[in-house]
């Protein structure tokens, strides 16, 4: 191992995600491993182990601690946990100008395809009169609709937005059990919770006589980590605050 390692502490350690990316930063070349926190560890315990790099992949009630405590620390974070709505992200832009030397990724998903999927639908949704999103899940996931198709949703709703797009047309006048869905950004979004699935999306765009979509398909955990490890490797050269990996990515779209 080089002096220059990557020092990483891995928070959620024992997590579906966290203890692949235990696995995954063990065996980079250019990482150690030098702390493993679940709930319940104190935070101190990563400045004990002298690292230089935070991966928090907890929950959604306790992640905005986790990366405060990194930046203050002058910690880098590379953050896979969902829960970052626009008024935790404004507040950790804020920290970040009181520690500017800090890199923070903030990663709806790391997995290559979906990024390229999400980038792609943003890229068409202001074709098509009609949007939707339906997310697919594993039934242990505690949040809904997931982290990606939110972050889905805002950068398609966005681009409606700026090109002078109007809501999906909808007739809809009961809907008493919600079955039309959360809307994010004037978009409705599905989500499904089933046995056997990992983590699935497909971005519908409608219009009249001909449809297009986008699927993506995380098969297994292994999916996301190159972007795990990209997020750590990119990090401290990119000081402030980055929401998504696609800002790590030349897409050039
Ligand atoms: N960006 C991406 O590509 C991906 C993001 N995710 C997101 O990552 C997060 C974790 O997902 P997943 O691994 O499936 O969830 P898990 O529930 O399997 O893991 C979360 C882990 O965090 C632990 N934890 C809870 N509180 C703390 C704390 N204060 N300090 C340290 N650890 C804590 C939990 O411990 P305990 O079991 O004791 O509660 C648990 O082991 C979710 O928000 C999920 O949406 C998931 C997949 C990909
Ligand atoms: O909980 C999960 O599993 C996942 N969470 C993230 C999300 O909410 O988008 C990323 C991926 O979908 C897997």
């Amino acid at each position: 191992m080089s002096d220059a390692a990557i020092r990483t502490a891995v928070l959620g350690a024992q997590g579906r995600m966290g203890s692949e990316a235990v696995k995954a930063v063990e065996n980079a070349q250019d990482m150690e491993l030098v702390a493993a926190l679940g709930r319940g560890d104190s935070l101190k315990k990563v400045l004990e182990a002298g690292a230089t790099h935070i991966v928090d992949l907890t929950v959604p009630d306790v992640t905005e601690d986790n990366v405060r405590f990194a930046a203050e620390n002058g910690l880098h974070a590379v953050v896979g946990t969902t829960g970052w709505d626009g008024e935790r992200l404004a507040r950790l832009e804020a920290l970040l100008e009181q520690n500017p030397q800090v890199g923070v990724l903030i990663a709806p998903n790391f997995a290559l395809g979906s990024v390229l999927a999400s980038a792609f639908a943003a890229k068409a949704a202001q074709y098509f009169e009609s949007a939707e999103i339906i997310e697919l899940h594993h039934p242990g996931k505690v949040d809904a609709p997931s982290g990606t198709a939110a972050r889905t949703a805002e950068l398609m709703g966005q681009a409606r937005r700026e090109a002078g797009v109007g809501p999906s047309p909808d007739a809809t006048q009961k809907d008493p059990g919600g079955a039309r869905g959360a809307v994010v950004e004037d978009i409705h979004v599905h989500s499904v919770r089933l046995r056997g699935l990992v983590a699935h999306q497909e971005v519908l765009l409608g219009s009249a006589g001909e449809q297009l979509t986008f699927r993506h398909d995380s098969f297994d955990r292994a999916s996301f980590m190159p972007g795990v490890l990209l997020g750590l490797r990119t990090a401290a050269s990119r000081p402030g605050l980055t929401h998504g990996l696609d800002g790590y990515l030349d897409l050039g779209l």
